[in-house]
């Protein structure tokens, strides 16, 4: 499974084979144009003799040469045309587009992208008609979505049975198909598309709405059988009662955002602690003396610092060079089945790098040793990230918990801290959040965001539950690594009460 939309860095390769199927196409329109015009030449030359000799017939047909001709063209040149007719143009490159498509995204991808833009609408709160036409989360960019697209989202939606969302594309759809003219292998009947739209208001039993939609899509089509017995269903459900709408109509989402969705939208309120600040970091090793880190203290419980400015952009492009050609689809540890799996919580494309892999992740670890004081042997791999279309993390613990996952940290131990380097800004959305402690942090291209898991007992602490947010506009990477607890005996040691 490619996961075409789980990654921005993976999805240029599309642009790619989008222009392999174009240029096959014009290969397409070449090998008819030519096939064009030998037809159209030699009707002219047709054309010309018959209307000679049509214009004098009998002294035409009392030439031998010329009934000769006749008998013999119509005979035989006529089959030949018939051959010549059936045999089909561009079969190779019909052809081509089969032999291209297991580089094309897949239903299923579709039904991910549609679930990433349903995911960015819900958790900015973002009106639908305002993401067709191009504003996302206030910003105005040049690019809309069209009727097929609108349509694509709500037909899906309804088939996922989130009606209200599919309620609202549906609608944008109709309001789209006055304005734009498809070519005809794709045109979609106004009929269709008002039919879905009713059918989706009486899921939401918006009987009366789906009645309005039904007898404007008639006024079109007054004979249409299909309307016709929809409206008489609809007149029926109306009459007896039946199907009816709950007090609060449907169609308005609870209004109130969850703590996840505040926090994503940058609206946590700024902590009043003042023993957070900002400082220059020249203990945690005896690198920093010579190299102090910036570092901002952002809590105390959990204990989390952000340190600024602690990767080059030289780094930065060494890190995304080396991640991008073997990126894939992250996945999460399910401790049901004892493995990790792909799932829909986590949408991300993932490369693994061990701590020897180069000169920079050496480099790399010394850094996270310098910020954390941290030994790194039998820690994870570095990983670096890039997420795609809607990307995020849902909310969740970076710590395995014992009890739960044995065979994960009987060796090194759990998680003690995660360490998150960002190497993109992203221009909208994407922020790590910390829902149960009001944080959120926004990525900053060479920050990193340090936490621990751990409580001081060695115990997981709940509060450090985190998620990253969707990203609505921009390529986000991010490196990360999580950091275990035996290495750290002497350096955190655990403090068990008794
Ligand atoms: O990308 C982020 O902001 C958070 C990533 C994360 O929590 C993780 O990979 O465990
Ligand atoms: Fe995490």
């Amino acid at each position: 499974e490619e996961s075409h939309s789980t990654s921005v860095a993976g999805m240029v390769k599309l642009l790619e084979v989008e222009a392999q199927l174009i240029d096959n196409l014009l290969e397409y329109a070449d090998e008819m144009e030519s096939k064009l015009k030998i037809v159209r030449r030699s009707i002219a030359s047709m054309l010309q003799e018959n209307f000679k000799a049509r214009s004098s017939t009998e002294e035409y047909l009392s030439n031998p040469l010329n009934s000769f001709s006749l008998i013999r063209r119509m005979n035989s040149d006529w089959t030949v045309w018939q051959l010549y007719m059936e045999d089909p143009v561009g079969l190779k490159q019909v052809d081509k587009i089969q032999e291209l498509r297991e580089h094309m995204p897949t239903s299923t991808d579709v039904e991910e992208a549609v679930t990433a833009l349903d995911r960015i609408q819900s958790t900015y709160g973002l009106k639908i008609a305002d993401i067709a036409n191009g504003n996302l989360n206030g910003k105005q960019y040049n690019v809309s979505l069209t009727m097929l697209d609108t349509y694509a989202l709500g037909q899906i939606l309804f088939d996922q049975g989130k009606y209200v969302e599919a309620a609202g594309w549906l609608y944008q759809a109709i309001i789209t198909m006055e304005k734009y003219t498809l070519a005809a292998p794709m045109e979609l009947s106004k009929t269709e598309v008002r039919s879905v739209y009713a059918e989706t208001l009486l899921k939401l039993k918006q009987n009366a709405d789906a009645l309005k939609v039904i007898n404007i899509a008639l006024a079109d089509k007054p004979h249409d059988i299909k309307l016709l017995l929809k409206k008489s269903e609809i007149e029926t459900l109306i009459r007896t009662g039946a199907n009816v709408a709950p007090e609060k109509p449907t169609t308005v989402r609870t209004g109130t955002p969850n703590t996840y969705q505040i926090g994503c939208r940058g609206q946590f309120k700024q902590s009043a602690d003042a023993r957070l600040h900002c400082l220059y970091n020249t203990t945690t090793s005896p690198f920093l003396i010579l190299a102090p880190l910036k570092m901002e203290l952002v809590g105390l419980d959990p204990y989390m610092v952000l340190y600024h400015d602690v990767l080059s952009a030289k780094e930065i492009e060494e890190m995304q060079d080396m991640a991008t050609p073997g990126l894939k689809r992250a996945t999460v540890f399910q401790a049901a089945s004892g493995r990790n799996e792909v799932v829909r919580t986590r949408t991300s494309k993932v490369a693994w790098f061990p701590d020897s892999f180069s000169p920079l992740t050496l480099r790399l670890n010394a850094r996270i040793t310098d910020m954390t004081g941290f030994q790194l042997y039998g820690s994870e791999m570095l990983q670096l990230m890039n997420y795609g279309l809607g990307g995020h993390y849902a909310n969740h613990y970076d710590f395995f918990n014992q009890t739960a996952a044995a065979n994960k940290t009987a060796i090194s131990g759990d998680r003690i801290a995660t360490v998150l380097f960002y190497l993109t800004d992203v221009e909208q959305g994407g922020a790590t959040v910390f829902p149960n402690i009001q944080k959120a942090v926004f990525p900053q291209r060479g920050s990193a965001i340090i936490w621990y898991n751990l409580k001081d007992d060695g115990e997981p602490n709940i509060k450090t539950l985190h998620a990253a947010c969707p990203v609505i506009v921009g390529s986000k990477w991010v490196c990360n690594k999580w950091i275990r607890e035996r290495e750290q005996l002497f350096r955190r040691p655990c403090l068990k009460r008794k």
